[in-house]
């Protein structure tokens, strides 16, 4: 499980706090969706818990592990799938995931028949030597996803996996992660796509301005929420309808 206690982030030369003061516990086994508009503060969050930047103040802990004392445990019980690609563009993607295994300490037989797997679950075994940078978006996506879970990390962070990517790709990208979750990954997902989050998450947090303005099951929230009728209603109504551009 998830403790977030009293997490705060205010970046250098920033003015404002990016994340605020926020708690949140999170169950083992959850598909837990962090949503909110742009600047919301969603990917700031996933990297503190991510151990790649730190907080300005608050802790967290992950399985009772801590950043300050479990670093390696940490890295191992963690999966994470950042919202740009992760991937070297010449190598092919076979020899991407060996690298990427590699640094867990993976190799052989083992390595090979795991990369195999899960190149045939995602529908990408037919192109495993091709050169990354032939591959279109969904499936740079796909190379992305595989390259986290390797080894079988018990919690899976992941920022935006289905952006910019086709229906299809995105199906068989949830149905992955659905597969996973049911084999006891915990899944903590950001996403604009307010649908998708209403029916894969078990429990979503709608966060503005750094802070938690709700949580609970989706259909929780559209029931408390007297004349909406899915989670974007809900989050229309309590992120309101200006937009959020800033540069
Ligand atoms: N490295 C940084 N330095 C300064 N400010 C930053 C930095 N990274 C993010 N911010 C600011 O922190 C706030 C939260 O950004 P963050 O990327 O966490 O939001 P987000 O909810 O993930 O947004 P998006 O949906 O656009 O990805 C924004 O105001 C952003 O401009």
């Amino acid at each position: 499980m998830i403790q977030i206690e009293q997490i705060s982030k205010k970046y250098k030369g920033s003015d404002n706090f990016s994340v605020s003061n926020l708690d949140l516990f999170i169950q083992e086994k959850e598909i837990f969706g962090l949503l909110g508009p742009n600047g919301a503060g969603k990917t700031t969050l996933i990297s503190i818990l991510c151990s790649l930047i730190k907080p300005t103040s608050g802790s967290f802990s992950i399985n009772g592990l801590t950043y300050q004392k479990h670093k390696n445990q940490l890295k191992q019980l963690i999966g994470i799938v950042p919202q740009e690609y992760a991937l070297y563009p010449t190598l092919t993607a076979f020899e991407n995931l060996k690298y990427f295994g590699s640094m867990y300490g993976l190799k052989g037989k083992s390595l090979d028949n795991k990369i195999n797997a899960a190149l045939e679950h995602l529908g990408l075994l037919p192109f495993a030597n091709k050169p990354i940078d032939t591959f279109s978006g969904g499936m740079k996506r796909r190379v992305n996803l595989i390259a986290s879970i390797l080894h079988d990390p018990k919690v899976l962070f992941l920022d935006e996996p289905t952006v910019g990517v086709d229906v299809q790709s995105k199906n068989v990208i949830i149905g992955f992660l659905q597969d996973l979750n049911k084999k006891g990954t915990t899944i903590i997902y950001t996403s604009h796509h307010l649908n998708e989050a209403e029916s894969f998450c078990t429990r979503v947090a709608i966060i503005d301005h750094g802070k938690i303005i709700t949580k609970g099951k989706p259909a929780e929230l559209i029931n408390e929420h007297h004349g909406t009728h899915n989670l974007e209603d809900v989050f229309l109504r309590l992120t309101g309808k200006a937009l959020r551009d800033h540069a």
